[in-house]
């Protein structure tokens, strides 16, 4: 067989640290909104990557930043089966209903007053991401809860999906991937002019850029992501679901802003009528808020039914006219 060729000792050091380069400047611009370097510089980080990758082809690693620009037809989508299940929601659309859903908390916990974290509801996909040793290694569809499919090649193009941690952790976590309503908006232009139907919102764009077997249509597509669920929280020193958004956030996840800790259903349902007129001031859709327990262990008391935690609730909006 070919001799391994030898690689200059500086060659790999230079791709290890442009790596590391890119991808904290990825998280600066897409995690944090906060870029310290020029496009121009950026790009010419990532040619010189693409560069060497090319010249080297033995150096390319499914992490590597230059996996982001897709170029793979794939054939079709593997199964693989959740970790723990990804349980759905039960709703409610009402104030009624919400301290109903609050009554049933405190009697079950025998406690007085119980806090809350209540978070946006992202009107996208759900995904559950794998990580071992700080490096992504699967994405992964709800599918029926039990099952979903790997879709790790489509997400690698998702900007502000890191493909390393700021932590080499064996974990995974879940979320939500979203088309921004302008994407939305600028597909559905592109579509009408290549005589395609439109999408009808940007949940069903999101869903159908995911399920796209060339990942550089995927990647010419901006999907976005929120990050809010630790599996295993318990395995990280993690008590409470704000913290568990703080660890999210300070490893490298995108993180809605907006999450609010309540210390009562009362804060919960003035974060909802807040939000149920500001929404629009978003650049997502959301189609509610989602209040969950604070404290794991009230978590753990609380425990889940086959289809849904008895921990958490979706606090629909009021479903609005067809939005345009
Ligand atoms: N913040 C959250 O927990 C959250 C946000 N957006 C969503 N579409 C969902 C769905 C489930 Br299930 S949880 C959740």
């Amino acid at each position: 067989g070919e001799k391994m060729r030898q690689i200059p000792k500086e060659v790999i050091e230079e791709v290890e640290r442009l790596r590391e380069e890119i991808e904290y400047h990825n998280y600066r611009y897409y995690v944090l909104n906060d870029p310290v370097i020029t496009d121009e510089e950026y790009d010419r980080l990532m040619r010189r990557l693409i560069e060497l990758e090319r010249m080297y082809p033995e150096l390319v690693t499914p992490d590597s930043p230059t996996q982001r620009v897709g170029g793979k037809v794939l054939e079709g989508f593997k199964t693989v089966k959740h970790s723990v299940p990804m349980l759905s929601l039960d709703n409610t659309y009402n104030e009624e209903e919400i301290i109903e859903f609050d009554k049933r908390v405190k009697k079950t916990l025998q406690e007085s007053e119980v806090e809350y974290v209540a978070e946006l509801k992202i009107d996208g996909v759900s995904i559950a991401l794998r990580y071992e040793n700080g490096r992504f290694v699967l994405g992964a569809t709800r599918g029926d809860g039990v099952e979903g499919e790997d879709v790790s090649e489509n997400v690698k193009t998702i900007r502000s999906v890191p493909l390393r941690l700021r932590k080499p952790l064996t974990i995974e976590v879940r979320g939500e991937i979203y088309m921004p309503v302008d994407e939305f908006k600028r597909l559905n232009e592109e579509r009408e002019e290549e005589g395609l139907p439109p999408f009808a919102n940007p949940r069903n764009a999101a869903a159908g850029t995911l399920r796209q077997l060339n990942t550089a249509l995927v990647a010419s597509r901006r999907l976005d992501s929120f990050i809010y669920y630790v599996v295993h929280p318990e395995n990280y020193g993690l008590k409470t679901q704000w913290e568990a958004l703080q660890f999210l956030k300070e490893i490298g996840f995108k993180v809605n802003p907006h999450s609010r800790l309540c210390k009562n259903i009362q804060e919960v349902i003035e974060y909802w009528r807040e939000w149920k007129e500001r929404k629009r001031e978003l650049d997502y859709w959301v189609d509610g808020v989602v209040v969950k327990v604070n404290r794991f262990d009230f978590q753990k008391v609380l425990g889940e039914t086959s289809k849904a935690p008895r921990w958490a609730i979706a606090f629909k909006f009021p479903a609005e006219q067809a939005r345009t």
